[in-house]
């Protein structure tokens, strides 16, 4: 939405998400929303909302008693009608993903040069003395210095901040357009996290890499998103440019949340998120929402465009 003409990369139309078991729980009740070549979408909104669920159902990534409907489309293409042959090319060297314990991607056995070569070597047939030179240029965009010896380290040896960025390197090696981001920061102290932060905007400058950015930290979010969507109980609530939901909020949920920001003096939101299995009538937030009109009882508001940005909530026409 930033402008109207931006080129599309992934356009994600009216995605659901249910897993069937012995009560079948809806997860994703119909998101929508798009990521512009060489934009950062931040996806944020309390735990358990469908962050997660959104980036593994993009990636192909759920278990297959998961039901999944709508259409994901990157470039004008729907990955949810390939073949897992052809959903095995996109991974890694269109769209790239981490999540949020590095060490579990990481191949304790190899050194960080060899991981990081592979896919090269593998996917490009480069040669090694080449692989292993794009290996040491991928670390430098990481932030470190002696990529000379950091090659031959092993993930045991190095802090959960290094190997986060590592994974980075790693996931975005073949260069692909799309980097999903799931909660990259969980579970880093400060310094790690400002190395990540610098390690992304390079991502992002340098290599242009589009990312989906899925994160609690509404810091780490405002220094790195170009727009921001709000997720409550399986559904987007708002969606607007970074300083649109930092600086003028416009759902009740959104303001919420930025009220519970440590600068905004830690308000936290009343009341909890509602089960799935269980979501209230009418407006998903109005048993939490301070603003809450009849209407919003009885009727579930759609979500609405004006101005580049887009509400879910009665009190917007
Ligand atoms: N494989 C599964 N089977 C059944 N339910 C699932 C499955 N995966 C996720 N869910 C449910 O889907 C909902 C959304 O989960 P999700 O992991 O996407 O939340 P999230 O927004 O990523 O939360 P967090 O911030 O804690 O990571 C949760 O209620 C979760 O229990
Ligand atoms: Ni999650």
């Amino acid at each position: 939405m930033k402008s109207p003409t931006r080129d599309k990369l992934l356009e994600v139309k009216n995605l659901q998400v249910s897993f069937l078991g012995i009560k079948t729980v809806t997860a994703l009740s119909g998101i929508s929303f798009s990521i512009g070549e060489r934009e950062t979408l931040a996806l944020v909104g309390e735990t358990g909302c469908g962050k997660s669920v959104a980036a593994h159902a993009i990636m192909r990534l759920l278990p297959p008693e998961s039901g999944v409907k709508g259409t994901v489309e990157l470039r004008g293409r729907n990955l949810l009608g390939l073949s897992e042959k052809e959903m095995t090319e996109i991974r890694g060297k269109e769209i790239g993903i981490i999540f949020q314990n590095p060490s579990l991607a990481l191949n304790p056995v190899y050194s960080i040069g060899h991981q990081l070569a592979e896919p090269l070597r593998l996917h490009r047939k480069e040669k090694k003395k080449k692989a292993l030179s794009r290996a040491a240029e991928a670390l430098k965009n990481m932030g470190f210095a002696n990529t000379g010896e950091i090659i031959n380290y092993y993930p045991s040896w190095c802090s959960g901040g290094m190997n986060q960025r590592f994974l980075i390197a790693a996931s975005t090696i073949l260069d692909p357009a799309l980097l999903i981001a799931d909660e990259p920061g969980k579970g880093l102290d400060r310094s790690c996290l400002s190395e990540l932060e610098a390690g992304l905007k390079r991502l992002k400058e340098e290599k242009k890499t589009a990312l989906l950015l899925i994160s609690h930290d509404l810091g780490f979010v405002r220094n790195l998103a170009d727009r921001v969507a709000v997720m409550y109980a399986g559904e987007i609530v708002e969606i607007a440019d970074s300083s649109g939901i930092f600086e003028e909020p416009l759902h009740p949920y959104t303001k919420g949340l930025l009220n519970s920001l440590p600068e905004k003096g830690f308000i936290p939101i009343p009341g909890f998120s509602p089960p799935l299995s269980r979501l209230p009538s009418g407006c998903r937030f109005h048993p939490r929402c301070p603003l809450r009109k009849r209407c919003c009882i009885e009727n579930q508001p759609e979500i609405i465009e004006t101005n580049g940005r887009a509400v879910r909530c009665f009190l917007y026409p």
